[in-house]
């Protein structure tokens, strides 16, 4: 039997008014063992080792760019693919250096928690003083029910523990509320977008989203002030994609009207209504009333 090793790493990166985090990987090694019983081996393929190599997997800290051997910078157990995204990390690694992480991250991965994440890089970035607390207030939040909220209290509590035990000064963590905390969560639930980095050609983009989405593809996930705005609809006329990093691009499906709403779909378009209905409204707290959903299909 082959024998699986799973590998797997995640990576955070914060960019100017969009966040991005996470990059997962994994490897798998095979091992044959001679399954032959005391027969005389037959003359096979030479023996493959699938595994992990040097630059497998590994992406720029920051913009989440896939880094050759050659082309990285290190900082601090963090890769970067340049200079220029070593420098622009400054305005929340600086801080995040300073604290031990383990106990939050290990807690969020743990319980399967991405989005805590993203909201420790942006108390890192608020500390630092490269984004406001309020920033993200302009985006809606997700309703969250009460059993969800106390949830929050456990990975709130280990945030905020990291700074303190970090000598970070209390005026600088002052803004870290619980309350500011579960409000920036619920922001970054409905308005996330799963950062899915494919090779091939830009046409081809398209055909393989639905695939990446049902293989948890994702390579990250990262928030973009604007694009949050675009509604959802399971008939949707654009798709944002992304090439090779965090930089997303809006591509229309179909021809559209000047003055017709640009709408993007937020999940795997080819559900039944009754399980897209079902995944919007626990995933991303609403009710979808697009045509596609009034007319039943
Ligand atoms: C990412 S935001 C989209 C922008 C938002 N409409 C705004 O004004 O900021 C997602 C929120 O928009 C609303 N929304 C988006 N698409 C919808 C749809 N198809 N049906 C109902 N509500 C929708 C929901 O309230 C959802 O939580």
């Amino acid at each position: 039997m082959p024998k699986f090793e799973l590998v797997a790493c995640r990576r955070w990166v914060w960019r100017q008014k969009k966040l991005a985090l996470a990059s997962s990987f994994f490897s798998t090694a095979t091992q044959h063992k001679n399954e032959n019983m005391g027969r005389p081996a037959l003359p096979g393929p030479p023996p493959i080792r699938v595994g992990l190599t040097e630059s497998a997997g590994r992406v720029c800290y920051f913009c989440l760019r896939k880094l050759g051997i050659t082309t990285s910078c290190q900082s601090q157990a963090a890769s970067f693919c340049s200079e220029e995204c070593q420098k622009q990390s400054k305005v929340f690694h600086d801080v995040e250096i300073r604290a031990d992480w383990s106990a939050y991250d290990d807690y969020c991965r743990s319980h399967g928690l991405k989005y805590p994440l993203l909201v420790k890089r942006f108390a890192c970035m608020v500390i630092s003083g490269g984004a406001s607390p309020d920033l993200l207030d302009i985006l809606q939040p997700a309703s969250l029910s009460p059993e969800v909220i106390s949830l929050m209290e456990e990975d709130f509590d280990l945030l905020r523990s990291a700074f303190t035990v970090a000598d970070i000064p209390n005026e600088q963590v002052a803004f870290l509320t619980k309350q500011w905390y579960i409000g920036i969560l619920a922001r970054i639930r409905v308005n996330a977008f799963r950062v899915e980095v494919a090779g091939g050609l830009y046409e081809d983009l398209l055909s393989s989203a639905a695939a990446s989405i049902e293989a948890e593809a994702a390579l990250g996930n990262a928030v973009y002030m604007l694009p949050s705005f675009y509604n959802h609809d399971c008939d949707p006329n654009a798709h944002i994609i992304w090439i090779e990093n965090v930089d997303a691009r809006l591509k229309a499906l179909r021809d559209v009207d000047a003055g017709e709403e640009l709408r993007i779909c937020y999940i795997d378009a080819s559900m039944d209504r009754d399980a897209r209905q079902t995944l919007l409204s626990q995933g991303f707290g609403f009710q979808c009333s697009c045509s596609r959903c009034l007319s039943g299909d």
